[in-house]
């Protein structure tokens, strides 16, 4: 049977060029198409009002449809010229900074409007808070190695070797960074070039995607902002491996990056999957050490390859400062408790809190055990004491420990994107705590759980915004509640 058609504007697989005239949170751009009919919505992540775009349409419903980028077709008048190689992971590269906040801070606003039902959200709002570096601030960055590329000029693909980005939505194409991208260290990417080159002297194939087969992998690199140090990994097919010289390549990395190289690693990665993750496989020190340092508000932090880290530490420094403030600003409601933080990962916030309060027991936990491990061996460097942590499911943790039932008078919630699980939030709630800070790097998960927070008898005091990630759509929220 034929699919039945949703709506008399749009089909799905449809290529469609719109005007984005308005922005809605998570950097969707909204497009209109205007007819007899009526007006109908069309959502492009990743564009700017103003642009004029070129989208295929994914998902066409009833009242709307949600479409994929294929172009910019013509750039919006906000829109400046930058010095940097536009990429995926940057799309408002080109919108000044002090427009991306009023984007950022507005369309999360409306969405603890529209889905936390709190109508006086503007009048709750605390801070915007800016990364301290607008470029340059990541820590990490993963290069592709591709075998198939992006010739720029005829908008098509080609075959050749390439070290860089996906473009953005094809997983099988690679593209090469030429030239800074203005996220990740200046140094490094104007070497990649250099490494590519290297890389495609040895003879040895990238990776194919759609044939699934390649030797060069990722190239994975980590920074210090501290020490200035830099980490490596190559992450290659075993099939060659008796062909490549690593010793000879890392020191060639030395010879490009001199005595900021800390360590290189590489790691050998078999799997054929497109969502490979670039650290999965086995790994082996190559050169230096596998680990650097990295400091947070004065407490140290040892980062591997594959521990979770604050990609934008500097930035980070900023989140943390208002969490602990938010959860300070009542210190007798902190000192002589025990306070916990849950979905601690890494258990910055909570050994933050501990050095900087009198008397007080952290119970941190994380699902994820390695984060745990980095969470105790962290509060161990740091001299921090009266922290337990726990690798366990939040909701199965609060089940197993009923006793912490009306003993709690602080709670710190920093979950992953997908936000609480219902069941866990009630659990939550029932701890009974008079406060919580809740930290989110989705708003939307946040302004849903909200509402059930409200429902509960507390109530939102003071949200306050964090731009971690400058140039992409995310946003991170710091909101206080009480009862
Ligand atoms: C945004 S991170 C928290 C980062 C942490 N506050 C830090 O500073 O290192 C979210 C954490 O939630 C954890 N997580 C996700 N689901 C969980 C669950 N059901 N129970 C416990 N932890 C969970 C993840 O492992 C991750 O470390």
């Amino acid at each position: 049977m034929p699919r039945r058609e949703r709506n008399k504007f749009v089909k799905r697989g449809q290529i469609i060029e719109i005007l984005i005239e308005d922005y809605a949170f998570g950097g969707k751009g909204i497009g209109r198409i205007r007819s007899e009919e009526g007006v109908f919505v069309v959502f492009v992540p990743n564009t700017l009002p103003g642009q004029l775009v070129k989208a295929r349409v994914d998902k066409s419903k009833k009242k709307y449809a949600e479409c994929k980028l294929i172009d910019v077709l013509k750039h919006s008048d906000d829109e400046i010229t930058v010095p940097y190689q536009d990429i995926p992971g940057a799309p408002y590269i080109q919108l000044p900074i002090e427009l991306q906040h009023k984007y950022k801070q507005e369309s999360t606003l409306s969405l603890f409007k529209r889905i936390g039902k709190v109508e006086n959200i503007e009048d709750l709002f605390d801070e915007f808070i800016a990364s301290p570096n607008v470029f340059h601030y990541r820590n990490k960055m993963e290069y592709g190695f591709s075998a198939i590329g992006y010739d720029r000029e005829n908008k098509t693909d080609v075959d050749e070797f390439t070290l860089g980005f996906k473009r953005r939505g094809v997983w099988w194409m690679g593209d090469n960074l030429e030239k800074d991208s203005g996220l990740f260290d200046k140094h490094v990417e104007d070497n990649i070039t250099n490494i590519r080159e290297y890389c495609v002297k040895t003879g040895l194939a990238p990776w194919h995607g759609p044939k699934k087969e390649g030797f060069f992998r990722y190239f994975v690199v980590r920074k210090s902002y501290k020490t200035d140090e830099l980490l490596f990994n190559l992450v290659t097919t075993s099939h060659d491996l008796p062909k490549f010289d690593l010793e000879k390549f890392a020191n060639y990395l030395v010879e490009l990056f001199g005595d900021r190289v800390a360590g290189i690693l590489h790691t050998i990665n078999d799997e054929t999957g497109d969502r490979t993750i670039a650290t999965s496989g086995s790994i082996k020190l190559v050169y230096g050490k596998d680990k650097i340092v990295e400091e947070l508000l004065g407490l140290n932090f040892e980062i591997s390859m594959k521990s979770f880290f604050q990609t934008n530490p500097k930035s980070a420094e900023k989140l943390y400062t208002k969490v602990v403030d938010y959860a300070l600003e009542n210190k007798e409601a902190i000192d002589n408790t025990v306070v916990m933080d849950l979905f601690c990962g890494t258990g910055t916030i909570g050994q933050i809190i501990a050095s900087k309060s009198n008397n007080t027991k952290i119970v941190g936990v994380d699902i994820v055990a390695s984060a745990v491990e980095d969470a105790k061996k962290n509060a161990e460097r740091n001299n921090i004491e009266g922290l337990q942590f726990y690798a366990a499911d939040v909701g199965k943790f609060l089940n197993e420990h009923p006793q912490y039932k009306n003993k709690i008078r602080t709670i710190i919630l920093d979950p992953a994107r997908a936000g609480i699980a219902p069941k866990t939030l009630k659990k939550i709630i029932n701890l009974n705590a008079d406060r919580m800070v809740y930290v989110s790097c989705n708003p939307a998960t946040q302004a849903r759980d909200t509402e059930e927070l409200m429902n509960s008898g507390y109530q939102l005091k003071k949200i306050s915004l964090v731009d971690q990630f400058p140039h992409t759509s995310h946003i991170e929220t710091v909101v206080l509640f009480e009862k």
